[in-house]
């Protein structure tokens, strides 16, 4: 499996910074990194951050998350066809919802060789003592940045005084108890406790993790075809807490698995011209109870 970690953070916090030294530490533990960035801009200026030799794929122009699930997805799976690797770390746009960033890695494509270790966030210190600048709806995403973080880089501390660097440090705390939290200076953090990070998860079906806020997913495997009916059924028994299912759904008689995307109680359908896994990826809270009809 290829550990994944994903580097969030508002824009200008440190996030390439941190890129940088992770690529420099994983090559000298003798591994092999990879890296997929994700720009708003049509230009990715922060490409030339990554040696040469790492394999990189981009995607610019557009979100990781949302829209963009999907042509990362592409991206994804086009660097896993193409290379080989043992970590892939992923940048996301500082406009970027973490946990709708997860979508991507949550690809039922992925499941069997992406182990997601968790998310990253890099806080800007000094902009978060100046938080309430910002209009509600950034400061909003710079809180959920915090929120859903696996591991919190309280970074530029060199910008703040010693009580501000405490404050900062409480207050983040509060905002995400169970995270980490780790003082640094341009992102300079050991590779280890990245490792040593590890995302929620749940029990053995689960093959992507799950961010903060009992985000759970569950990838579950289809043995034989389902009439298109009863599996419709099956999703209006779903409690709402479950927020996305994407995958490959096998309707009888029919040849090839039809792709198959749900999001805010609306399913999609559509057609499969390709012999994908039968299988779908569930993401929400409180799975336990849910199982194929
Ligand atoms: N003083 C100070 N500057 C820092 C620190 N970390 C990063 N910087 C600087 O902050 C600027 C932004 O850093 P980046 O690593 O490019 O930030 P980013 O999060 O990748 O930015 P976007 O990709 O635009 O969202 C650069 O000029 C860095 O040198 C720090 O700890 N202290």
């Amino acid at each position: 499996m290829i550990d994944v970690y994903l580097f969030s953070g508002f824009l200008g916090s440190g996030k390439t910074t941190l890129l940088k030294h992770m690529i420099g530490q994983v090559k000298a533990q003798g591994l092999k990194p990879a890296v997929f960035m994700n720009e708003l801009g049509q230009t990715n200026f922060d490409s030339d951050s990554v040696d040469d030799g790492v394999p990189l794929k981009e995607l610019l122009d557009g979100c990781i998350c949302c829209s963009g699930s999907e042509k990362s997805e592409a991206q994804i799976q086009t660097l896993l066809a193409e290379e080989t690797f043992d970590v892939l770390m992923i940048e996301t746009t500082g406009a970027a919802h973490p946990v709708e960033a997860l979508d991507a890695i949550f690809s039922p494509l992925f499941a069997e060789r992406l182990n997601f270790k968790g998310i990253i966030t890099v806080a800007d210190s000094k902009r978060w003592l100046s938080r309430d600048e910002l209009s509600p709806q950034i400061r909003s995403l710079f809180l959920e940045q915090i929120r859903h973080a696996d591991l919190i880089l309280a970074n530029k501390m060199d910008l703040l005084t010693e009580g501000e660097q405490a404050k900062t440090i409480f207050e983040l705390q509060s905002l995400n108890p169970a995270a980490q939290i780790i003082q640094t200076v341009h992102s300079k953090v050991p590779f280890k406790q990245l490792e040593k990070t590890t995302a929620k998860k749940s029990d053995d079906v689960v093959k992507a993790p799950v961010a903060k806020l009992n985000l759970d997913t569950r990838v579950l495997r289809f043995e034989a075809g389902v009439k298109r009916e009863r599996f419709e059924e099956w999703l209006r028994t779903l409690p709402d807490t479950v927020y996305r299912i994407k995958g490959y759904v096998p309707l009888e008689g029919d040849k090839y698995p039809h792709a198959f995307q749900y999001a805010y109680g609306m399913a999609q359908w559509l057609p499969e011209y390709m012999k994908m896994q039968p299988q779908i990826v569930v993401i929400g809270e409180g799975l336990e109870g849910v199982e194929l009809p």
